[in-house]
């Protein structure tokens, strides 16, 4: 169960972006995230993937409470979660190869054994041939780069996904790629989701419910848990 309760953050503490939201996500569950531009869903996703502290609140990750974001919290919270972005040139180090983006992961967390079939087996599964996983992200397109950064969001097998509008500048065949293949991770491996989105048509297709960003401030649970 991936439970926020209360949580107020933002980046400023007197004038903090999200005020007392409520999310909780039940194990296998997938909930799409719908709201205006700027209303704080980023920043929410942020948290719920550990990345951001909130001001207050808390955030329980299969039971466990969270004492503290990023390095605080313990390494068996943070590679619970994938994290993938909107904009994959932000979020993709330069210089790596995407061979290496994908295994970065596995090398942070000592297992650089298991890199080369993992990168292998992602690879296939998003699409991408070994003439790409040698090239640099300024070599690839960014549909291209964006299914790199899924493939690295999932190396880890992550039990929380957290897709902060992954396909918002994809086209419709490259977006529905990438959504079957995080459905396929899913279906695996009893992932939870939690998809930020602004198009309620995709996030109805894709996810078990969609809830909007005003009903979270109502202290709703979607996942009718
Ligand atoms: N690093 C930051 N420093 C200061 N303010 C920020 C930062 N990131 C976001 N904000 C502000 O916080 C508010 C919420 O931003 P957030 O990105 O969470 O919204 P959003 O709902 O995801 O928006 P969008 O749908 O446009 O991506 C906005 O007013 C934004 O300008």
């Amino acid at each position: 169960m991936l439970e926020l309760s209360g949580i107020t953050a933002g980046y400023d503490p007197r004038r903090p972006v999200v005020r007392g939201v409520s999310l909780t996500i039940a194990p296998g569950r997938s909930v799409g995230l719908l709201g205006p531009s700027g209303c704080g869903k980023s920043t929410l996703a942020r948290v719920a993937a550990l990345l951001h502290r909130p001001d207050s609140g808390t955030v329980v990750v299969d039971g466990d409470p969270v004492r503290g974001a990023r390095h605080r919290a313990t390494r068996e919270q943070r590679t619970a979660f994938g994290v993938v972005f909107q904009q994959p040139r932000l979020a993709a180090d330069p210089r790596m190869r995407l061979t290496d983006l994908i295994a970065e992961p596995l090398r942070a967390t000592g297992r650089r054994a298991e890199a080369a079939a993992a990168v292998a087996a992602l690879a296939e599964r998003v699409g991408l041939s070994g003439e790409l996983l040698r090239r640099r992200p300024h070599e690839v397109s960014d549909g291209q780069l964006q299914r790199a950064c899924l493939a690295r969001a999932l190396v880890l097998r992550p039990r929380w996904l957290i897709c902060d509008e992954m396909t918002a500048m994809l086209d419709a065949s490259t977006t529905a790629a990438l959504v079957a293949v995080v459905e396929d991770y899913r279906a695996g491996s009893g992932a939870g989701l939690l998809a930020v989105g602004h198009d309620r048509v995709l996030l109805d297709r894709w996810c078990d419910e969609t809830v909007h960003w005003d009903e979270l401030r109502a202290e709703k649970s979607p996942s009718g848990v």
